[in-house]
């Protein structure tokens, strides 16, 4: 699914984060690491909308840096804490995303219906609760059909409920399309919920496979 290539993230004289040629295998991924190890880093990197040295491959060959139009395509983000215009609504933003990604007419439909956003999607971003934000943030990575979705912090914010429909939209974007996941965390991975998930850990501003 990914693959490292000498990867260095700097900030300034700072190196917040290595990885060694690391090989990441198509699936769903836990990554764990404490406040500040480097997690919202190594996701921003991948996706695509940070500098760093070396490079990040997906699927073997599709560089992020030499084939960003077609890499970012194919690698959608939803960020920890999501930062939208507030004058835009929830369904312009669903527009402009699907668009920009390709997806299929009326596929953001069924995520609207699932995550219950149909009484609030058509008004201003600006009048949402956190939680409705980041629902909002959680669509617009399952739009189009990108083979790699990126969750920075998912659990955070959102209820228990719309968790459990998250966890759905995951299991069934893996079953149907082998959809791989890096999902960011604090809390313990639950494996009554996700089975087959794989765990990345960031210590010492170093990024390590564990399962
Ligand atoms: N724009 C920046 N400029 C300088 N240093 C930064 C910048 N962004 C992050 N850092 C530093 O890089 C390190 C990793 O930060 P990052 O936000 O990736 O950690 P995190 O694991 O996502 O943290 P948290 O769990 O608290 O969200 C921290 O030491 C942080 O201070």
């Amino acid at each position: 699914m990914l693959q490292f290539v000498n990867f260095k993230k700097n900030y300034g004289s700072f190196a917040a984060l290595t990885v060694d040629n690391l090989q990441v295998g198509q699936g769903l991924y836990w990554l764990k690491g404490v406040n500040g190890s480097g997690k919202s880093t190594l996701l921003k990197s991948i996706a695509g909308m940070l500098s760093f040295d070396g490079d990040v491959l997906l699927n073997g060959n599709i560089s992020v840096k030499k084939d960003a139009v077609n890499y970012r395509r194919l690698v959608s983000f939803a960020e920890a804490e999501p930062l939208f215009p507030e004058f835009l609504t929830g369904r312009e933003m669903i527009k402009l995303f699907a668009k920009a990604r390709g997806a299929a007419v009326g596929q953001e439909e069924q995520y609207i219906e699932s995550m219950q956003m149909q009484s609030y999607v058509n008004r201003p971003i600006g009048s949402y609760s956190s939680g409705m934000n980041k629902k909002l943030s959680l669509l617009l990575a399952f739009l189009g059909s990108p083979k790699l979705i990126l969750l920075d912090e998912p659990l955070i914010t959102i209820d228990a409920a719309s968790l459990l429909i998250l966890y759905k939209w995951i299991n069934e974007r893996q079953e149907q399309d082998g959809t791989g996941f890096i999902l960011s965390s604090h809390q313990a991975l639950d494996r009554e919920i996700l089975p087959s998930a794989g765990e990345l850990l960031i210590e010492h501003q170093t990024l390590t496979h564990i399962i």
